[in-house]
């Protein structure tokens, strides 16, 4: 028997429509979300990601302006960009469009980004936060996948959940999530010794590594849930996973696929944690 695939392109927009509805509330009381995204250099898969999230914005009534900067712009002149926005009454959230160009200090950067406006949720303050279980713009991704879990029905709490991958962006914030709706969490990576011994003992598999079909039917213990984070291109451009797919399903309970699962949740936690920022300007005028 399949796998139950768990659609992150339906469950995206069920979210978006209640998402639509907050900013219904919001021009009524005089403010319209507003959205920075600075993108740097000619990179086409960022291209492509910053058009989808404008677009996203632009469907649902949120104003996005784009920052569009070369290649070999000087950190210094992103930075005055970035502190401008900081500024701006009408923009509620910030977002640098990941990854930079070498010369340029991601974490710098970042770190410029007023933590009130860091909708990506990757700012020190964001972290430290998140960390603390404290109230803060959750990272994207990993945002996205609990909302897939929770949306599915999956339980969570006493669960054993191995994430492969240890990025700042999905892999370390993927694992503090899940402990905080008390998972018991186990972190491997690309260099975690006899990896598929580690991940058949995961009820929920988290495969965040960057690297195409490097999840195996051996990695996997028959019933456990599969997401899969990975946005790798073939040298034919085609999109593939961390999973593979095909040898997994049928093994799996659930699996997500890609395109159309966790993806689509990135775009779409942005706008929630977008709308979040415009909110709480209302509530800090009180
Ligand atoms: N500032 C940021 N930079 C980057 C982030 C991020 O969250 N913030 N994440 C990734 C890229 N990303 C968003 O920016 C992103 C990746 C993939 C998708 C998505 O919808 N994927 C679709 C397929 C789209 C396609 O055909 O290419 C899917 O999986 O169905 C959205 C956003 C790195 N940079």
């Amino acid at each position: 028997m399949s796998s139950a695939i768990i659609n992150g392109k339906e469950i995206g927009q069920e979210i978006r429509k209640s998402i639509a509805e907050r900013v219904q509330l919001l021009k009524e009381q005089g403010v319209t979300p507003g959205l920075a995204v600075i993108l740097v250099g000619n990179n086409p898969a960022s291209q492509t990601y910053v058009r989808n999230k404008q677009k996203s914005c632009e469907a649902i009534g949120i104003f996005s302006e784009l920052i569009q900067l070369p290649e070999d712009v000087t950190e210094e002149e992103l930075l005055v960009q970035i502190r401008s926005l900081n500024h701006r009454n009408d923009i509620h959230g910030i977002l640098v469009q990941l990854p930079l160009p070498k010369h340029i200090d991601e974490d710098k950067v970042i770190a410029t980004i007023s933590p009130d406006k860091d909708v990506d949720g990757f700012s020190p303050v964001s972290v430290g936060k998140m960390m603390l279980g404290q109230e803060t713009y959750l990272p994207c991704t990993p945002f996205g996948v609990m909302k897939l879990l929770e949306y599915s029905g999956i339980d969570i709490a006493g669960k054993h959940a191995v994430v492969v991958g240890r990025s700042h962006i999905v892999g370390k914030p993927m694992g503090q999530l899940l402990l905080q709706k008390d998972a018991t969490v186990t972190y491997t990576h690309s260099k975690t010794p006899d990896l598929p011994s580690i991940t058949k003992q995961a009820d929920i598999l988290i495969a965040a590594v960057g690297r195409a079909n490097f999840i195996t039917k051996e990695h996997v213990k028959p019933g456990a849930v599969v997401i899969d984070v990975g946005i790798n291109r073939d040298d034919h451009n085609k999109l593939t996973g961390d999973v593979d797919f095909k040898a997994v399903d049928g093994i799996a309970s659930h699996i997500t696929p890609v395109p159309g699962g966790v993806g689509p949740m990135t775009i779409t936690m942005l706008l929630y944690n977008t709308v979040q920022s415009a909110e709480n300007t209302l509530v800090q005028d009180k």
